[in-house]
């Protein structure tokens, strides 16, 4: 009871103070951001606040009729729409340089009244959905804007698994606020993935015996915003071994479950358990939710759909806006280090992950070779990761 009505305060230590509790800062703005997420996700306006400045946002993939009426009321100045730089130049046709920006750096585009509706927005964000737009919409520099607004901006959509574009205005904190808008700060945005790392706990434990393993358990750990599981399976007892085999694995719903040969993970998901029961210490498979490289799975059939029109893996990732690999391996090392488990052999080939790992001060104690053969469908994909990713290849 008393933790339903500390959620429905706003952010900040009035509501908690009132129970008498103190509150962790930490987790207050992890929350903060998870509910600003929520409302980005179904289409209503948040209020991104940082450097003196207030921005109100809203995801150009779902906002609605509503969520625009509610930004044009609270704007204290005409609408853009913020893109990535990479989707900028593509919705352009042109290389976006003038003012010159660096490639991470959000460009405001400027919105004519004919693109500040729901459909028109769709399609400027998503590659996918794009059609000959009705114009061109012409670049502006985002004056007024404090420095960091934009790209938190994009960040927040990012961790809601949205397409990387929003509708953003200078907006007045009073007018959100009569509006029921939440408000969400840039430090908290930027804050988020450390945090919600720092704070996974271990939350269940089962024997779940496998065709490939039977003698494993499965741990499952939460964050404390409340987000997707990550799982722990354990194969044999790893928790004893000095340095014992380690996969880390990111959730790929179309090759894990359903054996799609458009890559690689279902057999290297299999694979891993398999080498693990057959290793004398066993080992450990972390699952991780960052599913299509932490872009989540929409995003990835969007991907897939600009493959199938030329782009390899790497380049579809920059067009939707998204970065190469969007994941961040801290979580790993948290899961490893609440096992007790503080050294490994990596299963991997993937160059990122030992060095991730080893930042977050887990000893990598060797990288042991994961690779299977293309399978007539994935060559392209194998090829892309050597090439561009650059993937050991023995
Ligand atoms: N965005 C995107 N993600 C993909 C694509 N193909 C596979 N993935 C995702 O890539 C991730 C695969 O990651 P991992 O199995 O950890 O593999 P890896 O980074 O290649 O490294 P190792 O397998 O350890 O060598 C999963 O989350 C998949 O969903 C793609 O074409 N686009
Ligand atoms: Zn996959």
């Amino acid at each position: 009871m008393a933790e339903a009505s500390i959620s429905t305060q706003p952010a900040g230590p009035t509501g908690l103070a009132r129970l008498g509790r103190a509150v962790d800062p930490r987790i207050a703005g992890m929350r903060a951001v998870h509910r600003a997420v929520s409302e980005l996700r179904r289409g209503t306006p948040v209020l991104l606040e940082g450097g003196g400045e207030s921005l109100i946002l809203a995801a150009a993939e779902t906002v609605g009729a509503r969520g625009l009426a509610e930004l044009a009321e609270a704007a204290l100045a005409a609408p853009v729409l913020l893109l990535s730089a990479p989707r900028a130049a593509a919705v352009l046709s042109r290389p976006v340089s003038a003012p010159p920006a660096p490639e991470e750096v959000p460009v405001a585009l400027r919105l004519s009244p004919a693109l500040l509706a729901p459909e028109q927005l769709r399609r400027l964000a998503d590659p996918v959905a794009e059609q000959l737009l009705p114009e061109a919409p012409q670049i502006v520099p985002a004056p007024g804007f404090a420095q960091a607004l934009p790209p938190a901006a994009i960040t927040l959509a990012k961790i809601g698994r949205l397409l990387p574009a929003l509708v953003a205005a200078p907006a007045s904190a009073a007018t959100t606020a009569r509006l029921g808008l939440l408000p969400v700060t840039v430090a908290d945005v930027l804050a988020y993935p450390v945090s919600a790392a720092a704070s996974l706990v271990r939350v269940a434990e089962a024997r779940v015996p496998l065709e490939d393993a039977p003698e494993a358990r499965i741990a499952a750990f939460r964050a404390a915003d409340g987000g997707i599981e990550h799982l722990a399976i354990l194969v044999g007892q790893p928790e004893t071994a000095e340095a014992p085999l380690c996969r880390i694995h990111s959730e790929c719903f179309t090759g894990d479950l359903l054996g799609s040969l458009r890559c690689d993970c279902g057999p290297q998901l299999r694979g891993a358990i398999a080498r693990m029961a057959a290793e004398p210490g066993g080992g450990v498979l972390l699952y991780l939710a960052q599913e299509g490289r932490g872009i989540g799975l929409v995003n990835k059939l969007r991907a897939y759909t600009l493959q199938d029109s030329g782009l390899d893996t790497l380049d579809a990732n920059r067009a939707l806006g998204y970065g190469a690999d969007e994941r961040d391996f801290r979580v790993a090392a948290t899961m490893l280090e609440a096992l007790g488990i503080h050294g490994v052999r990596l299963l991997t080939n993937n160059p990122d992950k030992l060095a991730g790992l080893a930042a977050c001060g887990i000893r990598v104690e060797g990288r042991v070779s994961h690779l299977f053969a293309a399978n007539g469908v994935n060559d392209a994909y194998l090829e892309t990761k050597k090439s561009r990713f650059g993937h050991l290849m023995g």
